[in-house]
């Protein structure tokens, strides 16, 4: 298969790499990554390991492609869509956090699939990425049900052997996923501590509050999520990355603009339009912002 992979950072560069060993991948990142990998390749480290040689370029738009994997960050999206509404793709796949297929379905003629990845990915130096944690990738048609498509590219995952999931409930998978991050992201950005640290604590109850929020919201948008089960995904997130620093607090550590809108922003956006108030998601979104214009990004 011919993929695009578009924002190859930490995570398109972990991904596009591994697939670059059975398929035809070409990573859309910027300089001097771009040029290091088309100069000398690829180096994968950590948990995975290989050099690999994908195309890399600077140039973002006229590429043919029959899979885009949309890999910015979320608050880059919208560029992401406009640059690939200029290629030829026959479908676009997010791995992206935060709520961002609509934004892409909104904007492209191409069918958008939705995807959640637990890969832990570092881009250590240009040409150079680090695999932090081997997850899995969870794909699937964005309103749910089975779909051909996403089978066709659920296969092409596993043959570079990436652990993937076809899932016929993406709904559902995408507000749980949303419901964790809007709980722990924030809440650990805000009083920069590890994951682990929310476990029997107040802060943790917090965490609890915004995921139950979440929930709520998502029922209101005819997804099943009892609020149990999006308070028992955290407390499970919380326990197996115990170690981790969310990528919110990493953001914040190096000063860097956060998802917030696509996490806690978008819970409060869609609560909004539905009459409904989430104060937790609305305060902590409050605070990420303030910081964000304030002292925050570099
Ligand atoms: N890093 C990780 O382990 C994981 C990340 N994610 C999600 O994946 C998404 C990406 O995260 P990261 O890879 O960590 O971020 P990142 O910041 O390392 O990578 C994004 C890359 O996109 C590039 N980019 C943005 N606009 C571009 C453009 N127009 N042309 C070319 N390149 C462009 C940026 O330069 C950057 O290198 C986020 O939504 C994140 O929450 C999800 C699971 C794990
Ligand atoms: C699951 C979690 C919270 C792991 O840290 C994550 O997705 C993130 O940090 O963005």
């Amino acid at each position: 298969m011919r993929i695009l992979v578009f924002g190859a950072g930490s995570l398109g560069t972990l991904v596009g790499g591994l697939l670059a060993s059975v398929h035809d991948v070409t990573l859309v990142a910027r300089d001097p990554h771009a040029a290091r990998v088309s100069a000398a390749g690829l180096d994968i480290v950590g948990a995975e390991s290989a050099h690999v040689s994908p195309a890399a370029t600077t140039t973002e738009t006229g590429h043919s492609a029959g899979l885009a994997l949309v890999t910015v960050k979320s608050f880059d999206t919208a560029a992401a869509a406009d640059a690939l509404a200029d290629c030829d793709v026959g479908a676009v796949l997010s791995l992206q956090n935060g709520l961002t297929e609509e934004m892409l379905a909104s904007r492209l003629d191409a069918p958008v699939l939705a995807g959640t990845a637990t890969y832990g990915a570092r881009l250590v130096e240009p040409g150079r990425v680090e695999c932090t944690g081997v997850g899995r990738v969870v794909l699937g048609a964005l309103d749910g049900g089975p779909d051909p498509l996403a089978e066709r590219v659920g296969k092409a995952f596993r043959d570079a052997g990436l652990d993937t999931l076809v899932a016929t409930d993406m709904p559902r998978r995408r507000w749980e996923k949303l419901a964790v991050n809007a709980g722990i992201n924030a809440v650990t950005a805000l009083s920069r501590v590890e994951n682990g640290a929310l476990a029997g604590d107040d802060a943790g109850e917090l965490a609890h509050r915004a995921a139950r929020e979440t929930a709520r919201v998502a029922r209101l948008e005819r997804v099943s999520l009892p609020n149990r089960v999006a308070r028992e995904a955290v407390d499970r997130v919380v326990e197996k990355t115990a170690a981790n620093r969310s990528s919110m607090l990493q953001d914040v550590e190096s000063e860097k603009q956060t998802e917030v809108d696509a996490i806690n922003g978008a819970v409060v956006d869609i609560a909004a339009g539905h009459g409904f108030e989430v104060p937790t998601n609305r305060t902590l979104a409050a605070l990420l912002r303030a910081w964000e214009r304030g002292e925050g990004i570099r």
